[in-house]
């Protein structure tokens, strides 16, 4: 094995507003059947890359309880294997993760315990495919310390939310700004990092040393100057989800074939935990146009240009229009819906009425009434 990898998931989001209390980004679901994580976790796996560490930190349960078992993504056993290291305090250590640097640093030992000669650092709230051995092969071909995945975003998108950047003609990278009020180019880093594992032991020990936490201010764009830090590019679907909006249109998103396709059609597949439910079920007089609905869904009124995700039930005469309900809610009788995000085991009283606006969506929060005791 070339590589090892390092998951970065714990951070968090007020950009997700309420969305964020229930669980940590990278567990957010996606397209029906998935969370967040799968895809980085996925593109891992196809890349042969048979360790790895997923760091997780904020509202980690959930995520920690879907990262129970490695064979869903097919990790290495014996050798390699997936490795999760939320924060733990120790006679030598009292902190939380205090940055994404920081979060390496405390799990150092991971990397010095490994023989593979390089890392892949990625995050765990990017929604793509990729293939981690083409961009080992330009770091290594560009003789980088630190090689940079980076996207061109459609005229239009929001650089600004992200790294930008600005290379010379050899691909190296002349500028790095992180998130800045304007952003003068629209390319963009996708927080994936190639590094030779030595180098980024040294690196981070440094940082560390200098009481110094985050990986992007303080070692990408600290070293920018004195280290040879590459941009390799990638043409093919990305987003990162870690906003309201971007969740939203992420899912929305696979509503359209070409891009259903990519994912689930083309190779290589995304996997996920498989959990055992029933098929959906479509009662006499439903009508459902244009949605995914998820396995143990009951539909009893109208869905259109929406996401269900597992076990959601939807009243006689209800209608879900251009939104995303997570999973086990109950819809009642004569509810509408629209423009909306529905958390997860909500109940949505019968005759009640939720409309967002399609550049405002509105997150639905209500109680579970089902399992009152
Ligand atoms: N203390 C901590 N412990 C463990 N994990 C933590 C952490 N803090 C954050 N993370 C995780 O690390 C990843 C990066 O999060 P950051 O908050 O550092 O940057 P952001 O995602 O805004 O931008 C980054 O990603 C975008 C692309 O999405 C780039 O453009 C940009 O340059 C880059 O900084 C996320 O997956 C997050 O969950």
């Amino acid at each position: 094995m070339r590589a090892i990898g390092i998951v970065l998931a714990g951070g968090n989001s007020t950009r997700m507003k309420a969305l964020s209390n229930k669980r940590a980004i990278a567990a957010m679901p996606i397209a029906g059947g998935y969370r967040s994580i799968d895809f980085v976790l996925s593109n891992m796996s196809n890349s042969h890359i048979q360790k790895v560490a997923v760091f997780t930190q904020y509202n980690a349960k959930s995520l920690n309880e879907h990262l129970n078992s490695s064979k869903w993504w097919d990790f290495g056993r014996k050798q390699g294997g997936l490795y999760v290291f939320t924060p733990t305090i120790t006679v030598d250590n009292g902190f939380w993760y205090r940055g994404t640097a920081d979060a390496i640093a405390q799990n150092l030992s991971f990397l010095k315990n490994s023989h593979e000669p390089y890392v892949v650092i990625a995050s765990g709230d990017g929604v793509y495919k990729i293939d981690y051995n083409k961009v080992l092969e330009y770091h290594i071909s560009k003789k980088a310390d630190i090689t940079v995945v980076t996207k061109e975003l459609p005229e239009g998108e929001d650089a600004s939310r992200f790294g930008v950047i600005r290379t010379d003609e050899e691909g190296r990278i002349k500028e790095f700004e992180e998130k800045p009020i304007i952003s003068a180019t629209n390319r963009v880093s996708i927080g994936v990092y190639v590094i030779r594992r030595r180098q980024l032991i040294e690196l981070i020990e440094k940082a560390e040393q200098e009481e110094r936490h985050d990986f992007v201010k303080d070692v990408l764009i600290r070293y920018k100057g004195l280290k040879r830090i590459f941009a390799y590019s990638m043409d093919s679907y990305w987003k990162n989800i870690a906003s309201v909006d971007s969740y939203y249109d992420t899912n929305m998103d696979f509503l359209k074939k070409d891009i259903r396709d990519y994912f689930f059609k083309g190779y290589p597949d995304i996997y996920s935990k498989v959990e055992d439910l029933p098929p959906a079920k479509y009662n006499v007089g439903s009508s459902v146009k244009n949605s995914l609905i998820s396995s143990g869904c009951i539909i009893n009124g109208t869905v259109e240009n929406s996401v269900l995700f597992k076990q959601v039930y939807v009243g006689n005469n209800a209608a879900i229009k251009n939104s995303i309900i997570l999973n086990d809610v109950y819809i009642g009788d004569n509810v509408y819906i629209e423009n909306c995000i529905v958390e997860s085991r909500d109940t949505i009283r019968a005759n009640t009425t939720y409309v967002g606006e399609p550049n405002n969506i509105k997150i639905v929060v209500e109680k579970n009434e089902r399992y009152v005791l």
